[in-house]
């Protein structure tokens, strides 16, 4: 659209505004493509793309800037150059780059106007919600699956942040977390103590099957458990079954003198046919014997101070699928249920949905009005109706405030000045946040989720921050420890501002840049820790609940590591959208009508 026709759909004030902003767009896929020709064509001043792959060729059915002589070149750079045809004016900047490296620390995310969240992980986007809240920057997240669709501004105080809302994890096949019987916490649940009795039981049987893996009868444990012992216990549930037929167990002697003449290297090829019983026997005895030797393979070489590995199922992992594929199978058996071949267990639990040019294409376009809304300051705003005659294809929801007791947009945010040569972990402990802001002694001080400072872990407080990584941009996290108080305040996290005019020689080593307000700590419904056995694994917080719940370990609910420890901050994901397109009754719990994006 010529520069003149957007100004008259736009007004003056709005078009300037966009020719005057400074955005950063994340991912230059589906979505991400889609977007950048739209930002370059609505006029917005200066577009930085960052993504860190190279193009596929299964990228070029949708990801329109990209052609078959573009394969295996860096999206972002290939997606500012053509971009840039379309607009020779346009100022973009291409990044072949990890949104999650340092460089792209939160004084860099300060001086963007909007951030467009285009990625497909969890990961990517918890960090992008993190940096944007920690900067104060709108982000625009948006996403789709199939012909679903799903964009939601974030801004920091106003409205609910990517982790708000718990998002869903991978299913864990290895390394659960039955190894910490401790917790049941059984003063809660008196009256159940035969429940928590029978569960504790249970969690001791699995605990003794994992033991034995690597063993020779590892496989036979299992099956035994699974697929008999658990099966015969539910069959002889009687009420359960009056109305439908009980499952059968299997019997693990039958299967080996049916699969006798059967090989895994044929079968592991079948993948349009369901597997026969004797088949999946002989699959489960096969990617059992290898998962266990790729777990194994991994506890051997992780260090002391490493949590527990995991295996994740990943539908493009042979073992894991073929996995599945015949347990599913085994299972199907028992309980009479239709059996499916491995192509269909791929689709099935791989979550495949194919993705739709042209729900990208909505989606990025509903990107590009909701920035206009937050360039406008009225995120309430009704602004566009699109028609299409028939069903109702976008449908609004309103946008709600921040969740209280999310630990990720509740924490404070500030930055402290520090004259990198002199300053000390003590300057930020006594002159800020004892003088400065007030805390009293307990208070805890980590870097990602790593211990650096308690009341009793005082060693480092000598040392200059650079040496402990304090360095430009990275942050501190406070957690207020204090038990005395009923109130304690909600996590800080103080980024670091490197001091860059010199020295006059009054000023403080570290000093706080401008005034902050840190509010009450938000109330949790989760139950403390016991404090147990292991304890939790690598000092973090219990890591199994977090793993479930996809909890950000940077700002942990207050409790704190008692050792150092090391893990990489983990990011992650959302559903909860503004704008909805929805093209069936049920996912957005709307019926039908005409296209209305209406908030
Ligand atoms: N941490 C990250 N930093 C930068 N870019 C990222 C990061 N994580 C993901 N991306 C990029 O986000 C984009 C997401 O696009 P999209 O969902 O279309 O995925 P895709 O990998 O291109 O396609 P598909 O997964 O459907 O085959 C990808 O280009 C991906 O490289
Ligand atoms: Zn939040």
């Amino acid at each position: 659209m010529p520069g003149s026709s957007i100004k008259r759909s736009l007004g003056v004030e709005l078009t300037r505004t966009i020719q005057e902003s400074r955005v950063l767009l994340v991912g230059a896929g589906g979505i991400g493509c889609e977007l950048l020709k739209n930002l370059v064509l609505t006029g917005f001043g200066e577009i930085h793309i960052i993504d860190l792959d190279t193009i596929d060729l299964s990228n070029l059915n949708r990801q329109f800037l990209f052609r078959h002589e573009h394969i295996k070149k860096p999206k972002a750079l290939v997606a500012k150059e053509v971009a840039h045809k379309f607009q020779p004016k346009a100022k973009l900047e291409a990044y072949h780059a990890n949104i999650m490296d340092k460089q792209f620390n939160v004084h860099w995310f300060q001086s963007f106007t909007i951030v467009f969240n285009a990625l497909d992980n969890l990961a990517a986007r918890r960090h992008v919600n993190h940096m944007c809240l920690a900067a104060s920057v709108p982000l625009i997240e948006s996403g789709t699956t199939g012909f679903n669709g799903q964009v939601q501004v974030i801004e920091k105080g106003k409205t609910e942040c990517y982790d708000c809302n718990p998002k869903e994890v991978q299913s864990e096949l290895f390394g659960e977390s039955e190894d910490n019987p401790g917790v049941f916490d059984t003063s809660e649940n008196a009256g159940n103590e035969h429940e928590i009795a029978e569960l504790q039981r249970e969690k001791k049987d699995l605990k003794e099957i994992r033991e034995s893996m690597g063993s020779d009868d590892f496989s036979y444990k299992v099956f035994d458990k699974v697929f008999r012992k658990d099966i015969e216990r539910l069959s002889g549930m009687k009420d359960m079954w009056k109305e439908r037929n009980p499952p059968n167990a299997l019997s693990w002697d039958q299967l080996t003198e049916q699969s006798s003449p059967l090989d895994s290297k044929t079968i592991v090829k079948v993948d349009q046919r369901p597997w026969s019983q004797p088949e999946a026997f002989i699959m489960f005895k096969e990617s059992l014997d290898l998962l266990s030797k790729r777990f194994q393979a991994l506890q051997e070489t992780k260090a002391s101070e490493d949590p527990e590995p995991v295996l994740e199922f990943d539908k493009d992992d042979e073992d894991t699928l073929d996995f599945v594929t015949a347990t599913a199978i085994l299972r199907s058996a028992i309980f009479d249920i239709e059996p499916k071949s491995k192509f269909d267990t791929k689709q099935m639990a791989g979550n495949i949905i194919p993705a739709i040019a042209t729900t990208n294409a909505m989606t990025a376009g509903l990107c590009v009005l909701q920035a206009f809304k937050v360039l406008q300051g009225a995120l309430s705003n009704a602004m566009v109706f699109l028609e299409k005659s028939g069903a109702r294809a976008i449908n609004t929801e309103p946008l709600n405030p921040p969740k209280g007791d999310c630990t990720v947009c509740s924490a404070a945010t500030g930055y402290v000045v520090v004259d990198t040569k002199r300053a000390t972990l003590n300057n930020i402990v006594e002159d800020v946040l004892q003088s400065e802001l007030g805390y009293g002694e307990e208070i805890s001080i980590l870097k990602d989720s790593a211990l650096m400072y308690d009341p009793d872990f005082e060693e480092n407080l000598s040392k200059k921050l650079p040496e402990l990584g304090f360095t430009n941009g990275a942050s501190i996290i406070v957690v207020d420890e204090d038990d005395q108080d009923q109130d304690p305040r909600a996590n800080l996290e103080l980024f670091i501002v490197e001091r860059t005019e010199p020295a006059t020689g009054d000023e403080k080593p570290a000093s706080l840049k401008d005034p902050i307000t840190i509010a009450r700590k938000p109330k949790t419904n989760q139950q403390p820790l016991p404090e147990d056995d292991n304890g939790p694994a690598n000092g973090l917080v219990n890591p199994a609940k977090r793993k479930r719940e996809g909890e950000d370990e940077d700002l942990t609910n207050g409790h704190v590591a008692k050792k150092i420890a090391g893990e990489p901050p983990s990011n992650s994901g959302g559903n909860n959208g503004v704008i909805v397109i929805d093209d069936e009754e049920g996912a957005g719990g709307k019926g039908e009508g005409a296209i209305l994006i209406d908030d």
